[in-house]
């Protein structure tokens, strides 16, 4: 039974949901990240928040984790290189919390406008300061949004509600989608001489972290209100501290900071700012659809191999996974197939689907091709990794799909094409499932791939089949099948035989001196 580990707080729907499905849950949040290396390795999965950081050092010690699930949408921090290099899969739900944000951000703007929490606790405080809050209308004023992907969208939607202009800078934003949403697209320097309200809606990457700087505060208007309920690192906060201070910022509502938990931040006890301790995701409703969400992916995952939302693999529905399982199977044969017969560098891979299986979705069995075809050239390679490697090492993968009747009702060939030669090899489905080798090199045969087999490549002349049987039986050696075929008599042959016993490197020299070999290799799968 597949285990999963939850090592933030979430919704008990998450536990629950884990073990209807018949997989084992511990809940322990509020882990230091020694206690988790020191754990972490019992777990097939890991349901996170934002709070736990997967390193490469807690990745080091996951050595049986498949996969992680964020309930929630920021993956920051998790390593999804490291985790990918690992073979880990790494999940989000990407929807669930995104209303809720969304008017987060709506409700921090309007309390900005109107100084909610100043007055508030003056007020508490008994001075009755009437006259010490001035706010501002926000109809008829422009809203600029930096980044109008999911959330982002619901604000603006919001906000046109509230009876805002809105601008938006992205840069991913099509020409038809900020027309749907009624949002003018601009560049980032006229959303910043334009907005009275700026609100942030991106994901922290390497282009994003610190988009809001010295530099941007100096193009804005004065006066203007800035609302931050994405990631910290998008602002700098010093540079926003003297914003503030100077006057050119008239106020900031702060959900997320540089660094988290926040316990000391220069802006804190700013007059001018609001603070929420990373509060966007946290209602009732968000945390009930990210907890049953994540810990649905994640059991799909464990239990059928079905994909959904992850970000270092394409998707397998579960309905695919089923019919999908066979193929994965037969593409992991051929890619291994052709991976343990190669010897110089690979150049360019090419991966054919004919039949019914191109009707699939072929993406992770393409996936599975690479992991069969790298594995015996590198090790710790797997379907998450092997398409990275794959780029990594600049070879050409290209997949194709074609709609043509062929010779068999489903096929897979894979062409792979190396420094000094091209080889093929091509496969299919029995209506039991069983995979079969139909095609290697151009020479049509039908074998069946077992444990230990061997690939001979000879001249089609009489006596060569008997003299192999004979060194074989003289070797102890059982043969199971023998598959022959050729393009032209009396040419090049390519012979598969399975055999019963592992063949001694001793048996492989001496089959190599027959008359007539070519080439001999021993196969394992
Ligand atoms: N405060 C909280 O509790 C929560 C925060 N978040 C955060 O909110 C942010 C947005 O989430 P979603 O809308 O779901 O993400 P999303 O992926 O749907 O949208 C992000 C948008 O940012 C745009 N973008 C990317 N690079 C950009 C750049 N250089 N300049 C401008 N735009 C750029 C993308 O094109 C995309 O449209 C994320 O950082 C997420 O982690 C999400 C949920 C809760
Ligand atoms: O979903 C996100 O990206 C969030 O930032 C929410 O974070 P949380 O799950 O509330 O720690």
């Amino acid at each position: 039974m597949p285990k999963v580990l939850i090592s933030d707080k979430m919704s008990p729907l998450a536990e629950q949901t884990f073990k209807e499905a018949g997989v084992e849950v511990d809940y322990k949040p509020g882990m230091t990240k020694e206690e988790l290396a020191a754990v972490i390795g019992e777990y097939d999965g890991l349901a996170i928040r934002s709070s736990t950081k997967v390193t490469p050092t807690i990745l080091a010690a996951a050595k049986n984790l498949k996969v992680i699930g964020r309930a929630g949408i920021g993956v920051d921090n998790v390593d999804v290189p490291a985790a990918t290099n690992a073979g880990v899969v790494v999940m989000n739900t990407p929807f669930g919390n995104s209303i809720t944000t969304a008017e987060h951000a709506i409700a921090l703007m309007l309390a900005l406008a109107r100084e909610i929490p100043q007055a508030n606790a003056s007020t508490h405080a008994g001075k009755w300061e009437k006259s010490g809050f001035m706010g501002v209308e926000l109809t008829g004023k422009t809203l600029g949004l930096i980044g109008a992907g999911n959330i982002g969208s619901i604000v603006a939607d919001r906000a046109q509600g509230l009876k805002m202009k809105v601008v938006a800078f992205d840069p991913f934003l099509s020409a038809e989608r900020a027309a749907d949403l009624g949002v003018a697209k601009v560049e980032l320097d006229e959303l910043f001489k334009r907005a009275d309200f700026i609100t942030l809606h991106t994901p922290l990457t390497d282009q994003t972290r610190g988009i809001i700087g010295k530099a941007s505060f100096e193009k804005m208007k004065k006066g203007v209100r800035i609302i931050n309920c994405a990631r910290g690192g998008l602002i700098d906060e010093e540079a926003l501290k003297d914003a503030l201070d100077s006057g050119k910022v008239a106020g900031a509502a702060l959900d997320v900071f540089a660094v988290e938990p926040a316990e000391a931040n220069a802006l804190f006890n700013h007059p001018k700012v609001i603070c929420t301790p990373h509060l966007g995701a946290s209602t009732t409703e968000a945390q009930v659809n990210v907890a049953l969400q994540v810990a649905e992916q994640m059991a799909e995952y464990l239990m059928t191999g079905g994909v959904t939302n992850a970000l270092n693999m394409p998707s397998v529905s579960a309905e695919d996974a089923p019919k999908l399982k066979p193929y994965m199977a037969l593409a992991g044969q051929i890619g291994s197939f052709a991976g343990q017969l190669t010897e110089h560098g690979l150049k360019k891979i090419t991966v054919e689907y004919e039949g019914h299986v191109a009707e699939l979705n072929t993406k992770p069995l393409t996936a599975a091709v690479l992991q069969g075809l790298l594995s015996p050239l590198m090790s710790s390679v797997n379907m998450v990794n092997a398409p990275v490697i794959a780029k990594e090492r600049n070879i050409d993968v290209t997949e194709t799909k074609h709609d043509r009747e062929g010779d068999y009702q489903t096929l897979i060939k894979l062409t792979v094409e190396t420094e000094h030669q091209t080889r093929t090899v091509s496969g299919t489905l029995f209506a039991n499932g069983a995979p079969r080798i139909v095609e290697v090199n151009g020479v049509r045969m039908e074998a069946e791939l077992a444990p230990n087999m061997l690939y001979v490549i000879n001249n089609d002349k009489p006596g060569f089949i008997g003299a192999l049987g004979t060194l074989l039986g003289h070797n102890g050696v059982n043969i199971a099948t023998f598959a022959l075929g050729r393009r032209v008599e009396g040419e090049e042959a390519v012979c598969l035989v399975a055999v019963d016993q592992p063949i001694k490197d001793i048996v492989l020299d001496q089959l190599t001196a027959l008359a007539h070999v070519r080439q001999a290799k021993k196969l394992s799968f």
